[in-house]
C-alpha cells in the first residue's frame, strides 16, 4: 500500500480527481488495492472523493449533488467498500440508502461484474413504495455505470418480470415477490449472488416476514456480503444468524446521542378523547391549509373513512390516501402525487411509515397511537429529513397516555405535551359530528365505511400486544361511533365475558382468548406487511391450540401466496367482499346480522368473540322496497327457462268463488253430483283418457306447426346462402378492410403499432391489405386459392338471353 504525503496515508482529495482520467483497467486496479485492506485514514474522511469509489459512481453521487458524507455514510462505507458485513443504525433521514448502494455499485464493478454474470446483488425492502424509491436512488447514482437493474415488487405482471429477471444484475424488490419468483420463474437463479442488503431491516426479520425470508434465504449464496440497516436495528443473535452474518461491524452512528429521533424534529403529543379526535384533526388541517402533512391512522378502512368523508367536508388543501388494500397503480400514483404538491395531506397507514422520503413534510399527525415505540420513530422521521425541521403531533387517547408516555422516554423520543387551546374548544361548538352524522345519513357509502372503520379501529386497539398501553375496554364506544357519524355503535361481542374482569387468567382463559383472537383472523383491512404480520400471529396461536407447547412469538409467517393461516370466511362475507359495496352495504348488515345470530346459538363458537351483532340500529326495520325481487344468484339467473319450470314443479289448478278466494276444484262440487257420475276411481280413469286424447290431438297439431317453421328456416337459410354466393367476391374484400395481417411470415404476431403507423396511415393498410386467410389455410394455400380465383368482368344482364351467355362464361365454356 503506497504511503500518502499528508501523512495520514490517505490520498488527498486531488489524487482521487486526478484518478477520473486514468483509464479503466488502471483505476479498477487500484480501487482493488485500496479495498482490499481497512481504508486508511477513513475515519476523517469527509466527501464521498476520498473513498476508493470509481469515477463513475462519484460521477453519479455529484450530479446528484451528494457530495459531503454523512455520519452514517461516513462511517458505513469503508466498512461496505472492502467487504465487510454491516449491521447500521442511524435516525431516519440521515442518508442511509446510500450508505448500502455505494458498496454495491461498487462490488460488482469491482468484479467487472457483466451481463453473462447474472444477479450480483441483491435488495429487500418491506414496502413497494419504499423499493421504488431505492431503485430510484440506485439509478442516479448508477447511471454511468453499465448493470441491469431491475424493480421486482408486487402488483405487476408476473410473466413481463419473468422475462426480464433472469437478465439483471441488480434487484431491488419485496420479500413475497422474490420468493415468487424463485418458485416460480425458471431460468432465475441466484447462484452467483455476492451481495444482500436488507433496508428496514427490523421490520424484514421479524415475525411478519419471518417465513418468506427463511425461504429466500435458503436459495442464496453463503458466501456473500451481507448489510442491515434500519433506523431501529435488530440486536438478534438468532436474526443475525438466521442470515449467515460474518463477523458483522455494528455501526450506530446515533447511538449515544441524547435522542433517537432527529434533532431538528419537535414533537408534540395531545391527549384527546377519542370521540373528540376527528374533530380536532379537522380543525387542524383548517388552521394549517399551507401544511404538507402525513396523517397516521391505525387501518386501511380508517383510512378510507377518514379520506372519504374530509373530502366531502372540502378542508380546502388536497387530500391524499395510501394503505395496502389499494392497487399498485393507485398508490403509485398517490405516491407521485404527494411527492409533488406542496401543501398536502396524505392519509394513510403504517405502510407509509417506514423509508419514504418526501421532500418538505413539514407535520407528521399520528391520528391513532402507534403499536410500539419503533413505529413512532419510523412515523415522525417521515419529517425533518437529512438537514431539513419538521414538527410531529401525536394524539393519545387518555388511556394510552402514561403508557405510551414511558415507551417513549425509554427509546429516548423527547416529546412534549400540548393542551388543546380554549379557541380550538370553541370551534367544538360547531363540530364536524354534525357534519358527519348528516354524511352518513345522505350516503350509506359513506355510513357503511364508518361502521367497517369503526369496527377495525377497536380491533386493532384489542390486537395490540402492549396492554400497559391499549385498552379497548377503555374506550367510549358509543360516543366514538357518534363521532363518526354513526347512528349507533355496531355491536362488538366478547366471547369471554369475564376474562376482562379477572385479573387472575388462568390458562384455560388464555386459550379462550387466543380462540377468539383467531376469529378475527380475517382482516381484509390490512396492507401486505401488516396482514403478514397479522397472519403469523394468528398461525401462532393456531398452533399453540393444538397443544404445542413450543415457545410461539417467533412462529412463522405465511408466505405472500398462502392464505391457509386465515380463517375461512362464511359464504355472506365471501359474496360481500365481491359485490358492489355501495348497492350491498345495507343489505349485507342484515346478512350479517343473520350470520351471527345463527352463530349466537352455538353454531360456530370459535368465531363468537366478537362479531358484528347488529351494525346498524336504524336498520332494524327496514324491509327490501315492496314488488322489489329477491336477489337472486348467478347460477339461478344462468338457468334456461326449462331448467326453472322443471324447479318450479306442476301447476295447480284453483277456482276462485264470486268473493275472489282460491278454491280447489273439488270444493265448489257438491258430494250427491259427484257420486252419480261414478264412482271417484272409474271417473278419475275418464278423465284421464279424454285429457289424453285431448294431448294427443294437441300434439300433432304442435308437430305440424313446429315442421312448418323448420321448412321456413330452412328456406331463408338457403336463400341467404345463395345471395352470398353471388356476392361472394365483394364480401371477402370487406372483410379485410382495415383487418390487418397480424402475422409476419413466421406467422408470429407483432404489434401493428411496429410499423409506425397510426390513424394516418390507415388508409394505405386497407389498400395494401392482403385478403384475410380462413384459419384452416396455411399461406401457401391461401395464395394458390387466390390465383385460381378468376375475375371476370361483365356488363349487367338485362335480358334473358345475356344472363345464358353470363352462365356459359362462367363455367369456362
Ligand atoms: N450525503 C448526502 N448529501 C445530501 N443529501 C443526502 C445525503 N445522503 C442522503 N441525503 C438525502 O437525505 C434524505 C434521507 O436519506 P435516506 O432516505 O437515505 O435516509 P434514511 O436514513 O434511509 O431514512 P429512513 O430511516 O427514514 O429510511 C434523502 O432525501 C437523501 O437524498
Amino acid at each position: 500500500m503506497p504511503a500518502h504525503k499528508n501523512g495520514d496515508n490517505r490520498p488527498p482529495a486531488s489524487t482521487v480527481r486526478k484518478d477520473k482520467k486514468i483509464p479503466e483497467k488502471q483505476e479498477l486496479k487500484q480501487l482493488d488495492e485500496r479495498c482490499k485492506h481497512p481504508i486508511i485514514g477513513a475515519d476523517s474522511f469527509q466527501q464521498f472523493d476520498e473513498l476508493p469509489i470509481s469515477s463513475k459512481t462519484l460521477s453519479g453521487l455529484k450530479r446528484a449533488n451528494f457530495i459531503k458524507m454523512t455520519d452514517i455514510q461516513r462511517k458505513a462505507l469503508p466498512l461496505g467498500l472492502c467487504g465487510k458485513d454491516i449491521l447500521g443504525a442511524a435516525k431516519t433521514g440521515s442518508g442511509k440508502t446510500l450508505a448500502f448502494l455505494v458498496p454495491l455499485i461498487e462490488m460488482l464493478y469491482r468484479q467487472k461484474w457483466g451481463p453473462m454474470d447474472g444477479l450480483g446483488a441483491l435488495v429487500i425492502s418491506p414496502t413497494r413504495e419504499l423499493a421504488v424509491q431505492i431503485f430510484e436512488v440506485l439509478r442516479k447514482i448508477g447511471r454511468e455505470h453499465s448493470f441491469s437493474a431491475g424493480l421486482i415488487i408486487g402488483g405487476k405482471d408476473l410473466k413481463i418480470e419473468r422475462g426480464l429477471i433472469a437478465k439483471m444484475n441488480i434487484l431491488v424488490c419485496t420479500p413475497g415477490r422474490l420468493l415468487q419468483h424463485m418458485d416460480q420463474s425458471a431460468g432465475f437463479d441466484c447462484d452467483n449472488l455476492q451481495m444482500l442488503v436488507l433496508d428496514e431491516a427490523d421490520r424484514i426479520l421479524d415475525m411478519g416476514f419471518k417465513k418468506t425470508l427463511n425461504a429466500i434465504i435458503e436459495n442464496l449464496p453463503k458466501q456473500r456480503q451481507t448489510m442491515l440497516f434500519s433506523a431501529t436495528q435488530t440486536k438478534s443473535i438468532k436474526d443475525l444468524a438466521r442470515l449467515s452474518l460474518k463477523d458483522p461491524e455494528y455501526v450506530a452512528v446515533h447511538e449515544k446521542a441524547e435522542h433517537a429521533t432527529p434533532k431538528n424534529l419537535s414533537q408534540y403529543y395531545m391527549v384527546v378523547p377519542l370521540p373528540q379526535k376527528l374533530d380536532v384533526l379537522f380543525n387542524f388541517i383548517k388552521s394549517h391549509l399551507t401544511a404538507k402533512a402525513i396523517v397516521f391512522l391505525s387501518s386501511c378502512k380508517q383510512v378510507r373513512f377518514v379520506f372519504e368523508t374530509f373530502c366531502k367536508l372540502h378542508p380546502g388543501v388536497p387530500l391524499l390516501h395510501l394503505h395496502g388494500k389499494q392497487k399498485q397503480q393507485k398508490r403509485a400514483e398517490t405516491y407521485a402525487k404527494f411527492a409533488a404538491q406542496k401543501a398536502a395531506y396524505l392519509f394513510c397507514t403504517d405502510i407509509a411509515a417506514r423509508g419514504l422520503d418526501f421532500a418538505a413534510v413539514n407535520w407528521v399527525i399520528q391520528l391513532d397511537c402507534p403499536e410500539d415505540p419503533e413505529t413512532y420513530i419510523h412515523r415522525v422521521g417521515r419529517t425533518a429529513r437529512y438537514e431539513a425541521s419538521g414538527q410531529a403531533m401525536l394524539m393519545l387517547c387518555p388511556s394510552e397516555e402514561a403508557g405510551m408516555v414511558k415507551a417513549l422516554e425509554r427509546v429516548r423520543v423527547p416529546i412534549q405535551e400540548v393542551k388543546l387551546k380554549q379557541d380550538a374548544k370553541d370551534v367544538k361548538k360547531e363540530p364536524i359530528q354534525k357534519q358527519m352524522q348528516r354524511l352518513c345519513f345522505n350516503d350509506p357509502e359513506v355510513k357503511y365505511l364508518g361502521q367497517k372503520a369503526f369496527i377495525s379501529y377497536m380491533r386493532s386497539v384489542y390486537l395490540q400486544k402492549d396492554k400497559t398501553i391499549f385498552d379497548v375496554n377503555a374506550l367510549p364506544a358509543e360516543e366514538f361511533a357518534s363521532a363518526l357519524g354513526l347512528p349507533g355503535a355496531p355491536r362488538i361481542k366478547f366471547v369471554e365475558k369475564s376474562k376482562a374482569k379477572n385479573a387472575a387468567r388462568g390458562s384455560q382463559a388464555k386459550m379462550d382468548e387466543d380462540e377468539a383472537l383467531l376469529g378475527l383472523a380475517s382482516d381484509e383491512d390490512m396492507g401486505e406487511e401488516e396482514e403478514a404480520e397479522e397472519k403469523s400471529k394468528v398461525k401462532a396461536l393456531e398452533k399453540k391450540k393444538r397443544g404445542k407447547k413450543e415457545a410461539v412469538p417467533e412462529a412463522e409467517e405465511p408466505t405472500a401466496d398462502s392464505a391457509t393461516t386465515k380463517q375461512p370466511m362464511s359464504k355472506i362475507e365471501k359474496m360481500f367482499n365481491r359485490k358492489n359495496q355501495s348497492v350491498l352495504a345495507e343489505h349485507y348488515t342484515k346478512l350479517v346480522d343473520h350470520e351471527t345470530d345463527r352463530k349466537a346459538t352455538g353454531d360456530d363458537e370459535e368465531e363468537d368473540f366478537w362479531t358484528i351483532k347488529r351494525v346498524d340500529h336504524d336498520l332494524g326495520g327496514e324491509e327490501l322496497p315492496e314488488g322489489e325481487p329477491l336477489p337472486i344468484s348467478k347460477r339461478q339467473q344462468k338457468m334456461s327457462k326449462i331448467e326453472k319450470l322443471k324447479n318450479k314443479g306442476r301447476g295447480h289448478k284453483l277456482v276462485f268463488d264470486e268473493d275472489g278466494e282460491a278454491h280447489e276444484l273439488y270444493e265448489l262440487e257438491d258430494e250427491a253430483g259427484f257420486l252419480a257420475k261414478g264412482d271417484a276411481k272409474s271417473q278419475q280413469k275418464a278423465y284421464l283418457e279424454k285429457e289424453r286424447v285431448t294431448m294427443e290431438a294437441a300434439d300433432v297439431e304442435d308437430k305440424t306447426i313446429s315442421k312448418e317453421k323448420k321448412r321456413e328456416k330452412k328456406a331463408k337459410q338457403r336463400e341467404r346462402e345463395r345471395d352470398m354466393m353471388n356476392d361472394s367476391d365483394e364480401e371477402e374484400t370487406v372483410a379485410t378492410l382495415g383487418t390487418p395481417d397480424y402475422s409476419d411470415d413466421d406467422g408470429d404476431a407483432y404489434s401493428h403499432s411496429d410499423n409506425g403507423s397510426d390513424g394516418e396511415d390507415m388508409d394505405q393498410d386497407e389498400e395494401e391489405t392482403p385478403k384475410k386467410r380462413g384459419w384452416w389455410q396455411d399461406k401457401a394455400d391461401a395464395e394458390e386459392a387466390k390465383k385460381k380465383r378468376k375475375v371476370v368482368e361483365v356488363d349487367e344482364p338485362q335480358t334473358l338471353e345475356d344472363q345464358e351467355a353470363l352462365a356459359l362464361r362462367l363455367l369456362g365454356l
